[in-house]
C-alpha cells in the first residue's frame, strides 16, 4: 500500500488579491481619500502589532499586470482569525475602492519525508516551529502560483512509494538550495482547502531569480514529470510609508 507522508502544518494562510477601482477613486473627495488611506494605514498598524507579538504575519505587494493591483498575504494561527481580518479589511473605507480579484486559502506545510534523527520528532524542534510560523520576509519582489502533483497514467505522484517521492523531493531541494539568499520559498498545503494542492510563494530581491529557479526546477523530475502549475502572480513590495504616494491621483 502506498503511504501518505505525514505533514507538519503551521499557520493558516490567505493570499488576498484586490484590484483598485481607479475611476471611482478619482471621484472621491480629498476627505474621503484621506479617510480611506487612514483606514488602510490603521489596519496595517494592527497587523504590524500582531506580527510584533509573533501571532501571525503579513506582506503586501503591488501586482504587475492586469490580474490584480494588490496582493496581501496573511498568516494566522486559526482560520477564524483569517476570516476576521478579511472581513475587517472588507468593512474599511479603503475597501470601498477595491474589488476582489482572486484569493487562495492554505496552510504552511512541511513534510516528514526524512526519517527522524535520533528518534526526535522534527515537529518539536524550534527551527521547525519557526518555519511553520514564519515572519514573512519583506523582500522586494514576490511570486505566487498554485500547483498540483500529476495524476495521469504512469505519471501519478499518488501511486509512487513514499521513499521514491522523498528521493525526488530531496533532488528538488538540492536545486532549491542553490538559490539560498536569492529566493526564499514558503510552501503552503491546500489539499481540501482550495482548488490546487499547494501554493508556492517565492520572495526575491531580484525578479529574474524567479524565472531562473522555476526554469531550473522544470528539469527536476518532481516538476518535469509530476508538476502541474496554475496562474502566476508577480509583484513588488508595497511599503506602508509609500501608500499615500501610491494612491495619489
Ligand atoms: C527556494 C528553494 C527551495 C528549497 C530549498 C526547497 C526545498 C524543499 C524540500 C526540502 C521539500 C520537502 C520537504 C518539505 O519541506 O515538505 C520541498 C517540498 C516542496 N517544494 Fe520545494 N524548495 C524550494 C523551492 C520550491 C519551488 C520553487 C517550488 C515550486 C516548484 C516548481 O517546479 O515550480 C517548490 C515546490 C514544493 C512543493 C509543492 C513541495 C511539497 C511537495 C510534496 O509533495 O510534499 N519548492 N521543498
Amino acid at each position: 500500500m502506498v503511504e501518505a507522508v505525514e505533514t507538519m502544518d503551521g499557520w493558516y494562510s490567505l493570499h488576498d488579491f484586490r484590484t483598485i477601482d481607479w475611476t471611482y477613486w478619482k471621484t472621491a473627495t480629498p476627505e474621503e481619500k484621506k479617510e480611506a488611506i487612514a483606514s488602510f494605514e490603521a489596519l496595517i498598524t494592527k497587523w504590524d502589532a500582531v506580527e510584533e507579538a509573533k501571532n501571525g504575519s503579513h506582506a503586501m505587494y503591488k501586482i504587475v499586470g492586469q490580474k490584480a493591483d494588490l496582493m496581501f498575504m496573511f498568516l494566522r494561527p486559526t482560520m477564524e482569525e483569517l476570516n476576521e481580518l478579511e472581513t475587517e479589511l472588507n468593512k474599511s473605507k479603503f475597501a470601498e475602492f477595491l474589488t476582489p480579484a482572486h484569493s487562495y486559502v492554505s496552510v504552511v506545510e512541511l513534510s516528514k519525508y526524512r526519517p527522524a534523527k535520533d528518534g526526535i520528532d522534527p515537529e518539536t524542534l524550534p527551527e521547525t516551529q519557526a518555519r511553520l510560523k514564519p515572519i514573512l520576509p519583506k523582500w522586494e519582489h514576490v511570486c505566487f502560483y498554485p500547483m498540483d502533483r500529476r495524476r495521469v497514467g504512469d505519471e501519478n505522484w499518488y501511486t509512487l512509494e513514499k521513499d521514491v517521492r522523498g528521493k525526488l523531493l530531496y533532488e528538488h531541494s538540492k536545486t532549491g538550495r542553490k538559490y539560498a539568499g536569492k529566493v526564499k520559498q514558503i510552501i503552503t498545503g491546500s489539499i481540501g482547502l482550495d482548488d490546487w494542492e499547494w501554493g508556492v510563494t517565492l520572495f526575491a530581491h531580484e525578479p529574474l531569480q524567479f524565472k531562473k529557479i522555476v526554469y531550473e526546477m522544470r528539469f527536476d523530475e518532481v516538476s518535469s514529470r509530476y508538476g502541474e502549475f496554475g496562474e502566476f502572480f508577480v509583484g513588488n513590495l508595497l511599503k506602508k510609508e509609500e501608500i499615500a504616494k501610491f494612491l495619489e491621483v
